[in-house]
């Protein structure tokens, strides 16, 4: 009983998923109006076909002519023997080229659709994972993320064309020639229409079983996609121990379940194809004995037998489509949910910036702050006032928590206790666009995007000209090097920057930090990874950055800790409260609250 209760529910849920995406169909009402016309007129054309065949059987090839009322049109340019036969391979050429005109087109519009309605919901659902909050990016593996953003809207968008080309047409064809057959001859109409409930209970059949494989398919899927992607960021630790066959072997074992899940996809597709061709052939064999007994008989002409039959052949081709979509759904079902799962994450609301001024004065409060990720405490009832213009140094062990400071003044991340304060405004409360524009952030490692130099110093002001570009290139000295490389900042860079040292790439985040001209400059331990030529090249660069703004660093390099006005020393977690006290959590509970 709960069984299932829950199996219906779950019945409910999947029918949700699709309807989910109909608003994305809106705009195209207008097309989707022109499509069905277009396939009306086509069917119409389909129904037309066999009539010249049928007119043919009964009025040239000598079979009786009283029950068809079409054979007299096969007199219109002569009566004649070879003017009526000609006459009839004219009208099939006609019907025929009329229903592929209509058939072109119909499928230009409906496909177009679908192909539209699925790049919208790529960009809708890539945009929503961009602003999905760091903690979702933590918990989702890279990979995961590209494979539903890629390849789980591909399925989607199958799916949508299957529906605009294949489903509202088939249904249209089916409905159609089950109606030409009741209009035929009522026994034709009930053979026909008896086949259905057939084909579609064994459509219900496979759409379940295939949403559990495709399910099951996509999830592996997504695994060897992070797989993947997570192996080819580390590929250089990959050569540098060449551990090739570890993740050979953990690939493998991924590769295992996709697998598995792929086969049982194509047992449910295989048994599809005997089944209905078993349930097609029940109908043809009982219309030939029924309408061959009707012919003998001279309830009607062997002629409309003939249209019967063609009828209802025609009925098998798009049934057949209709049954093969059952696995594209389920697997556009899957899919669905998978990016339902995206859309579904919340982000922050947007806020107006109203009553906040252009620059902030730069005074960072942290009042009792304590923050986990997940269950991890990571940061415990820090309180502590950076005065605008001040160079503060978090110091202290590592995974005291000096990033995560940073991370919460950027609003990277929200505190689960506490507030951190700017200007004395809560950061949870100002609007993200603000805040980004008020603090410049400088990493450990500074991430360049495919582009030149000049796109990549340009990131953190789009609307800079190029002589603003140029300006901060020379202060945080990128110029020094750029001048050495073929193109100077026009330079285009490969993948993450490569072809530029760490060194280089540091200062290309420091032209990128001075271009965003923000009053508040956080810096990461900015020359963690440098050797001392570096460093002092990136110190210099930093020093011109750092004048005049609030500043707040992590650093273990004494070099850099010169620059700092003031040092504040986060203690190890176990050791318990930082100076100015706050509650010192020991754990976090699993809801993210300090317990
Ligand atoms: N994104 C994250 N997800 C889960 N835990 C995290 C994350 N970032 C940091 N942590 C954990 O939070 C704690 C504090 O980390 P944080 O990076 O802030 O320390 P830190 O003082 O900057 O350390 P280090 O000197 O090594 O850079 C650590 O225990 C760390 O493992």
């Amino acid at each position: 009983m709960t069984r299932t209760r829950t199996q219906g529910m779950r019945r409910a849920d999947q029918r949700q998923v699709l309807w989910r995406f109909r608003g994305y169909s809106t705009p195209y009402l207008g097309m989707l109006s022109l499509g069905l016309g277009l396939r009306i007129c086509e069917m119409l054309a389909d129904l037309a076909t066999p009539w010249p065949i049928a007119a043919v059987v009964d009025r040239v090839l000598g079979a009786t002519s009283a029950h068809n009322p079409l054979t007299q049109l096969l007199g219109t340019f002569g009566t004649g023997k070879a003017a009526m036969l000609a006459t009839a391979a004219g009208a099939v050429l006609l019907t025929a080229a009329v229903s592929g005109a209509f058939d072109y087109s119909g499928d230009r519009v409906m496909n177009g659709i679908g192909e539209r309605m699925s790049v919208a919901i790529r960009a809708d659902a890539y945009a929503h994972l961009q602003r999905l909050p760091m903690s979702y990016h933590d918990r989702q593996a890279v990979g995961e993320s590209t494979s539903r953003i890629i390849t789980d809207c591909g399925r989607i968008k199958d799916s949508l064309v299957a529906l605009f080309s294949t489903l509202f047409p088939g249904m249209l064809s089916v409905g159609s020639f089950a109606f030409a057959l009741l209009w035929l001859n009522w026994r034709f109409g009930v053979i026909g229409i008896g086949c259905m409930p057939l084909v579609y209970l064994i459509g219900v059949r496979n759409r379940r079983l295939g949403h559990q494989a495709a399910r099951r398919e996509r999830e592996a899927e997504g695994h060897l996609a992070a797989l993947v992607t997570e192996t080819l960021h580390g590929i250089r630790t990959v050569h540098a121990f060449g551990r090739q066959d570890l993740h050979d072997h953990r690939f493998a074992v991924e590769s295992e379940g996709a697998l598995q899940a792929g086969l049982a996809t194509t047992r449910v597709q295989a048994l599809r194809v005997p089944l209905l061709e078993l349930a097609t052939a029940g109908g043809i064999a009982l219309l030939l004995w029924t309408g061959g007994s009707g012919v003998l008989n001279h309830w009607w002409s062997v002629g409309q037998l003939v249209v019967a039959v063609s009828y209802l052949n025609s009925m098998v081709s798009p049934i057949k489509s209709l049954s093969r979509l059952s696995v594209t759904f389920a697997q556009g079902q899957a899919s669905g949910e998978r990016i339902l799962g995206i859309l579904d994450e919340p982000c922050s609301p947007a806020r107006s910036e109203a009553g906040l001024p252009v620059r902030a004065a730069g005074r960072i409060d942290f009042q009792g702050v304590s923050m986990c990720y997940g269950s991890r405490p990571a940061l415990h009832g820090l309180d502590l006032t950076v005065l605008p213009g001040e160079r503060v140094a978090l110091i202290g062990p590592n995974g005291a928590g000096k990033s995560t400071s940073l991370a919460l003044i950027a609003g990277l991340y929200q505190a689960t206790h506490g507030s951190v304060l700017i200007d004395g405004r809560a950061t949870t409360e100002l609007p993200e666009t603000w805040l980004h524009r008020q603090v410049a952030v400088v990493l450990q490692d500074t991430y360049l995007f495919p582009g030149t130099l000049a796109d990549n110093i340009r990131y953190s002001r789009p609307d800079a000209d190029d002589a603003e570009v140029a300006e901060a290139a020379r202060a945080a000295l990128v110029t020094d090097f750029a001048l050495h490389l073929p193109d100077g900042l026009a330079t285009r860079l490969g993948a993450r920057g490569t072809g530029l040292s760490g060194g280089q790439r540091q200062r290309v985040g420091i032209a990128r930090a001075m271009l965003a001209d923000a009053p508040i400059v956080l810096l990461d331990e900015p020359t963690s990874g440098l050797d001392a030529h570096a460093e002092r090249l990136v110190i210099g660069a930093l020093e011109r950055l750092v004048a005049s703004r609030t500043v707040v660093m992590t650093t273990h390099r004494p070099a850099l800790l010169d620059m700092a006005t003031r040092t504040v020393h986060l203690p190890a977690r176990d050791t318990g409260r930082r100076t100015t006290g706050g509650r010192v959590p020991d754990a976090c509970l699993p809801g993210g609250r300090p317990a």
